[in-house]
């Protein structure tokens, strides 16, 4: 079993009172809510540890509501809902809406960032010269940073940009479900070794609650890749679920899918293999997004109309963001810069698919046996006598 470095179990003692920790929420979409509700409601349970009041900046934003025209932070401050990202789910009145980055960023302890991974350079980018000294942050985005150079999680693109310590949270999460409180399991990835003010244990304090169980590990590099890489595979499940094919064949897909993540991840980065296959970040996440998350709902009407994700991606996502595309396009520019797009034969489809009108159909030659192996396992001999 991976090491798990902390549970609910392990509850952190209090620290003096004028250390309580402020809550930071950076983002505000379907699962930036749903963790800013989660963080509410530890902030009011455990008030030894974290300040009551949670800032959840917003990208801000004017919407039609009731009738009239209105910003998004002043129907939620007003409302306690986030009527466009997570309509219908109460947030604790703990929480308040705010427009400016930078305030959220200078009032905050722990810097929890949630939007999607395409705008997480433009945030850093306004947080910089506002971050408190002390400061740490938990990177829940799933996704990874892609240039000439190489790969890199956001979790290392927040500490190099910003200069504060990240971790990473990540699991089979969606957030519809974990807002309507059906239970869920999650995991944290965080190294204390590499020095931050903040405890895995306090952590864990942060997210825990009755319906969302969290595990802690070391691995941060495991429980980030999961989450990003787990996105290009439900997109070919996806492709799957349009041509109508099986349970049988996208169980195939999954299991190739989490193969390709685990090398992935041992390839690039120094992971546990074992983190993909026993923690919520790993395979759970894959089955979670693969039974109807947004990759897979775009991917499947993608081959059933024909049509391309970025309208897809507009007609059914409501505002949210799809990550699969462009995570697969991200991994196949390292792969090709590598020459190793034929070692990861699923990852690379799906990219073709999507973006270079590949005919889904032909996943299916990516789920045969490589050559070399069908000769030495079913090559029978010609029997003369
Ligand atoms: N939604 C889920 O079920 C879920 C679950 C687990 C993890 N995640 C991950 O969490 C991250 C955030 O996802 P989400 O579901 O909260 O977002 P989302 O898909 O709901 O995206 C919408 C968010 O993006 C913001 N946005 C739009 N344009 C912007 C801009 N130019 N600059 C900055 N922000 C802008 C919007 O204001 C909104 O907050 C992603 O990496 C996602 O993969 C999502
Ligand atoms: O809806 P998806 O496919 O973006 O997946 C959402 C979450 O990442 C599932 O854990």
């Amino acid at each position: 079993m991976s090491t798990t470095i902390a549970t609910s179990h392990n509850f952190p003692p209090a620290p003096p009172r004028n250390k309580r920790l402020s809550i930071g929420i950076i983002g505000s979409g379907n699962w930036g809510t749903a963790i800013a509700k989660i963080c509410g409601e530890n902030a009011r349970a455990h008030g030894n540890h974290f300040r009551s009041k949670v800032r959840m900046w917003v990208f801000e934003e004017e919407i039609e509501y009731k009738g009239e025209k209105r910003k998004l932070t002043e129907i939620f401050n007003e409302t306690h809902e986030n009527v466009k990202y997570l309509p219908g789910i109460p947030c604790p009145s703990n929480i308040l809406a705010i427009p400016d980055v930078r305030e959220v960023t200078r009032k905050s302890d722990v810097l929890v960032f949630v939007v999607p991974h395409q705008f997480v350079d433009r945030v850093c980018e306004q947080m910089k010269g506002f971050v408190r000294p002390n400061a740490v942050a938990i990177s829940c985005i799933k996704g990874v940073a892609v240039n000439k150079q190489g790969v890199k999680l956001y979790s290392e693109y927040i500490t190099e940009r910003l200069g504060i310590y990240c971790g990473v949270l990540s699991g089979a999460n969606v957030a519809n479900e974990v807002a309507r409180e059906d239970f869920c399991e999650t995991t944290i990835g965080y190294n204390p070794d590499l020095g931050t003010s903040v405890s895995a244990e306090m952590m864990v304090a942060l997210f825990d609650r009755p319906y969302f169980s969290v595990a802690a590990v070391k691995d941060v590099a495991g429980v980030a890749l999961g989450g990003a890489l787990k996105n290009i595979v439900s997109m070919a499940v996806g492709f799957a679920d349009g041509l109508e094919w099986g349970g049988n064949t996208k169980s195939a897909i999954m299991r190739r899918g989490l193969l390709e993540m685990q090398k992935f991840a041992t390839m690039f980065f120094d992971s546990d293999p074992r983190t993909m296959v026993e923690q919520s970040c790993g395979i759970a996440d894959l089955v979670t997004s693969c039974l109807g998350g947004r990759n897979n709902r775009c991917a499947e009407a993608f081959v059933k109309t024909g049509k391309s994700l970025q309208q897809l991606e507009k007609e059914l996502l409501g505002g949210q963001v799809l990550q699969g595309a462009a995570t697969a396009a991200d991994v196949h520019e390292l792969l090709t810069s590598r020459d190793l797009v034929k070692e990861f034969p699923l990852f690379t489809t799906v990219y073709r698919i999507a973006y270079e009108g590949m005919k889904p159909e032909g996943m299916i030659q990516v789920l045969q046996p490589p050559v070399e192996e069908s000769e030495n396992e079913f090559t029978t001999e010609t029997n003369d006598d």
